[in-house]
């Protein structure tokens, strides 16, 4: 049986770049699950100004039965965000309180008590913890993948997401190996992604490789080898 839920990948900056996003997921409304915001993209902007986009863009999901990830992915992990690892963690910590979402994206490098302290908040405010660990230049090999996701486990987490870079064909693998191993282990909550055209086949693969969510698009790609929504549904169909 096909698990696997299609995420869109929100990655507009302003207002109408916003809009015009939201216009086209909702033409192809049917062809994801869950909506991921990036809330990296307002960096530039004050917390009010930040808050305003986020719940702009959940209301406009929440009432068509979306579940919503908020990520804030930062620099040190190939996003656009700048904050500190202390002003991360205040950020997460305020968005679990005050915003209907489903899922918190966590960087588990940020470090195990700032994770840790992450995912009580969020467990109090009922919010799942999606742990993550994004490598834009490498890969590592599969032992040392399967080291990453072992700490996600132990921290506590709710789904287990890598994403790396691959440099060959070598790197896929490890991706793909890592995955059928953390499957069989943790269960249905592990998301391997190798980036780039190389590893476009993480993103599609079905059976015992097979992530628990793909990330796609609508607009445009928020990450090398993101592949559109509606080429993801072709493949996972509901
Ligand atoms: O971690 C991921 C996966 C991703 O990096 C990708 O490669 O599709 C895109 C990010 O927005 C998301 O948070």
């Amino acid at each position: 049986m096909n698990t696997t839920k299609i995420v869109v990948t929100l990655s507009g900056h302003n207002d109408d770049e916003i809009k015009a996003e939201i216009n086209k997921a909702k033409d192809s409304i049917d062809d994801f699950d869950i909506v991921e915001i990036r809330g990296d993209v307002f960096d530039a902007l004050n917390r009010e100004d930040h808050g305003k986009k986020v719940r702009f863009i959940i209301d406009s999901f929440k009432p068509l039965n979306k579940e919503i990830i908020y990520t804030y992915r930062t620099a040190r992990e190939g996003g656009s965000g700048s904050k500190t690892t202390v002003e991360y963690e205040a950020l997460l910590k305020a968005v679990c309180k005050s915003m209907d979402i489903d899922y918190i994206d966590i960087e588990v490098q940020s470090g195990d008590k700032i994770t840790a302290s992450v995912v009580e908040t969020a467990r109090e405010n009922n919010v799942k913890c999606l742990m993550s660990n994004h490598d834009f230049k490498r890969t590592p090999d599969t032992e040392g993948i399967l080291s990453v996701i072992n700490k996600m486990d132990k921290l506590g987490g709710d789904i287990y997401k890598v994403a790396y870079f691959p440099k060959d064909e070598k790197d896929v693998i490890y991706v793909t190996e890592a995955v059928k191993t953390a499957k069989a282990e943790y269960g249905d909550k592990v998301v391997g992604i190798s980036m780039g055209a190389l590893g476009k086949r993480t993103r599609t693969a079905v059976g015992e490789a097979s992530s628990v969510l793909t990330y796609g698009f609508v607009a445009r790609d928020a990450a090398p080898g993101q592949i559109h929504v509606t080429e993801l549904r072709k493949i996972f169909t509901k």
